[in-house]
């Protein structure tokens, strides 16, 4: 299989890095700062038992490329840029296999619309991008765990050879033929990215205090909603000791996704896909979400306005606190 990475950041950064590491053929599609240093010295990825330093071949886009029948597309750009990446990508060949390796549960709908050989892949990837060229992914023993299934539900060959390719990259990946009960766990979890990067990781009680509250908002959502996704316990038990964070030397201070967007200082954030997400279903099915809905607001502005994580005014703090319940 041919491994064609659109998005090359921390997760398909990662990912593609493994995959040429163990053999297979990998193509990264990345542009500006990160496309060139990728270009010019190859892919560098920081893992806790050494750097790699990968000569991986690199596109700008599909045009750069002959469509064969074994390619795998890997969506890895954020959801926001999904549409962007399919207008771009939607006409290439005739039914490459697509993965989305993203948060949230909006990627596969909207690949689904172009492709008809739809992978999702629930990513439990830690890792970092915030410099061109270069990728931290700091867990060991594995080094992400990737559930994959058919999309919307089951599996088949394609999804198993490339569960197969993965695990003999050094992540867990198990076959989970209702794969996105296993991605509606995830976005519960994701829920905190906001949070991770308009407080800025120092926030002690209070910021628990809003982690707890836009995940009880979600279950209630789901719940009223009818979707299934995979309890706590059972996400932890699969987690367990297979995905612990290693000291690493020189790894720059991290945070989430969202956290690196801010520090990167991209202009945009995926908060309307995992905040808004279960606001967009809680107002469907009416159920209340104050405080995903404020995490979502603020985020935005953080984007737009281009600040740093933590950057919060007095009143906005006041007013994320204000969208919490009496106590
Ligand atoms: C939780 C984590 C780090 C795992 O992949 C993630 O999903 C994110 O930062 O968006």
């Amino acid at each position: 299989m041919r491994y064609i990475i659109i998005g090359a950041g921390a997760v398909g950064g990662t990912i593609g890095g493994r995959l040429f590491d163990s053999g297979r053929e990998v193509v990264l599609v990345a542009r500006g700062a990160h496309g060139r240093a990728l270009r010019e010295r190859g892919l560098r990825l920081e893992l806790p038992d050494g750097t790699r330093e990968l000569a991986v071949p690199v596109a700008d886009g599909p045009e750069e490329l002959t469509p064969r029948d074994d390619d795998v597309l890997v969506l890895a750009v954020k959801t926001q840029d999904t549409a962007g990446a399919l207008e771009v990508w939607g006409g290439y060949g005739d039914r490459p296999a697509v993965v989305c390796a993203q948060n949230g549960v909006e990627n596969e709908r909207l690949a689904l619309r172009r492709f008809r050989d739809v992978h999702a892949m629930c990513v439990w990837l830690p890792s970092g991008h915030l410099e061109p060229g270069v990728v931290q992914a700091p867990c060991a023993p594995l080094t992400g765990i990737l559930h994959l299934g058919r999309y919307p539900s089951g599996a088949d060959a394609t999804t198993v050879r490339i569960a197969a390719d993965l695990a003999d990259s050094g992540f867990g990946a198990p076959v989970r033929e209702e794969v996105m009960a296993w991605k509606y766990a995830k976005l519960l979890a994701n829920l905190g990215n906001a949070v991770d990067a308009v407080w800025g990781g120092t926030g002690g009680d209070r910021a628990a205090e809003l982690l707890d509250r836009a995940g009880a908002e979600g279950t209630a959502v789901l719940d009223a909603a009818g979707i299934a996704y995979i309890g706590e316990e059972e996400r932890a038990r699969e987690r367990g000791d297979k995905l612990l964070v290693q000291p690493m030397k020189g790894a720059a201070r991290g945070g989430g996704s969202s956290w690196q967007s801010l520090v990167r200082g991209t202009g945009s954030i995926e908060t309307d896909y995992l905040n808004g997400e279960i606001v967009l279903l809680g107002r469907r099915v009416g159920v209340p979400t104050p405080v995903n809905e404020a995490l979502q607001r603020l985020a935005n502005v953080f984007a737009r306005e281009r600040r740093r994580p933590g950057e919060l005014t007095d009143d906005e703090r006041a007013a994320l606190l204000g969208s919490l319940p009496e106590a």
